[in-house]
């Protein structure tokens, strides 16, 4: 009954044909731990790449090139250049983990372009995110959520990585976004304020404002906020709310240098497609695994084919332990599955067209702590 996976017309949609393989063909479990799911067997995956040596090192080395990367907002030839009443800058979203940076990136964009989840520590790349309107282009950064402690051990190398992201970051932009909890100010918000170059104008947005009952109860804690920093504004605002976190560009455009645009009229991102994809899964993942799994769990893309308007994806999942890649898995495959299903479906409505994907789990143990290990899977 399990189409071929590789038949996009089969009758069961690919991702779950595919999902549904490991409850038929069993899981193959190597020698070093690591699990391949799918209803291939071992010497088609050889002959497709995809065997555990050419996936974990020689094709992610080779694939270096047209990885994503961190590295900055790659800005065209025009950069710089005045043309009269265009407006077009710089804007970082800076904030402690959990608050609401990538929400408000992509109620700001109208697509999404960070993903998001009740995990803390879920965005690790600088993304942009790009909006247009009028005679202004607003090109916005999101940042890592500023790592304060080392929670998880053996992610040093991660969090060192992320940390220098921010800063990098902000000495970039026109303007910051800083992001706290409406009515919180806690330690790990500090240390992000600290980072903040004196001198740069500020906008203290207070994120999360549904959850405050009482206006009022405000006023106390914005004048110690006041006293903490010259902050340029004040912006209270519900970021899932589109039309409020919308009000943010009013308030940041006097900001922006006069120039012309750095991107196309219709540019959402300079995030590529399969940077999307990867980010995608990894939302799925961590929405599906809740609090189970550590934030040491990353996605690589393997294969990512454009045929017409079918895409062609093969990811893997790479956990720390062997102990999580069953987290993943789940009973006879199903969490999987969902992972698999509900990635694909988002992906049809994010790229207009029909999507195959293909899932694997592999165990890569201190990933998370390996410098060149995380170049590979495209963190810088
Ligand atoms: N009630 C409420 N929840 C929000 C709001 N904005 C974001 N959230 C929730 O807060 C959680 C974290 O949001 P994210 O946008 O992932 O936070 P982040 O700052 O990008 O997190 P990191 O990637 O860890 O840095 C998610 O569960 C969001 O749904 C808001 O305005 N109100």
């Amino acid at each position: 009954m399990n189409p071929d996976p590789q038949d996009p017309s089969a009758d069961e949609t690919p991702a779950e044909a595919h999902a549904a393989a490991p409850v038929e063909s069993g899981v193959d479990d190597d020698e070093d731990g690591h699990v391949e799911i799918g209803g291939e067997d071992d010497e088609e995956l050889e002959e497709d790449g995809l065997d555990e040596d050419e996936v974990g090192d020689e094709e992610g080395d080779e694939d270096d090139d047209d990885r994503d990367r961190t590295e900055g907002v790659a800005l065209p030839l025009s950069f710089g250049s005045s043309v009269p009443g265009r407006r077009c800058g710089l804007i970082a979203i800076v904030g402690r983990p959990n608050v609401g940076k990538s929400t408000l990136l992509n109620s700001l964009i109208g697509q999404k372009v960070s993903i998001t989840s009740r995990k803390a520590q879920t965005t690790r790349h600088r993304i942009t995110g790009i909006c247009t309107e009028d005679d202004t282009q607003f090109v916005f950064v999101d940042t890592p959520g500023f790592q304060t402690r080392h929670t998880t051990r053996g992610t040093a190398a991660l969090n060192r990585n992320l940390n220098k992201t921010v800063q990098s970051v902000l000495a970039d932009v026109d303007i910051v976004l800083f992001l706290v909890e409406a009515g919180r100010f806690g330690v790990d918000d500090a240390k992000v304020l600290a980072l903040i170059p004196p001198g740069k104008p500020t906008l203290l947005v207070a994120n999360k404002l549904d959850l405050i009952h009482r206006r009022a109860d405000l006023l106390p804690w914005l004048q110690q906020m006041q006293e903490r920093h010259p902050f340029t504004e004040f912006v209270p605002l519900t970021a899932q709310k589109v039309p409020d976190a919308r009000r943010l560009l009013g308030i940041v455009r006097p900001h922006l240098p006069e120039q012309d645009w750095f991107y196309d009229e219709d540019a959402l991102t300079d995030r590529s497609d399969k940077f999307l994809a990867s980010e995608l899964i990894r939302e799925k993942l961590f929405r599906l695994t809740g609090d189970e799994l550590p934030y040491t769990s990353t996605v690589q893309i393997d294969k990512y084919v454009e045929e017409g308007r079918l895409r062609r994806i093969s990811a893997t999942i790479v956990v720390e332990r062997d102990a999580h890649k069953g987290m993943v898995i789940g009973e006879g495959g199903e969490r999987l599955k969902r992972i698999g299903t509900e990635a694909r479906t988002e992906l049809e409505r994010l790229t207009d067209g029909r999507v195959f994907l293909e899932l694997w789990v592999k165990v890569r143990s201190g990933w998370a702590d390996d410098e060149q290990r995380l170049k590979s899977y495209g963190y810088e």
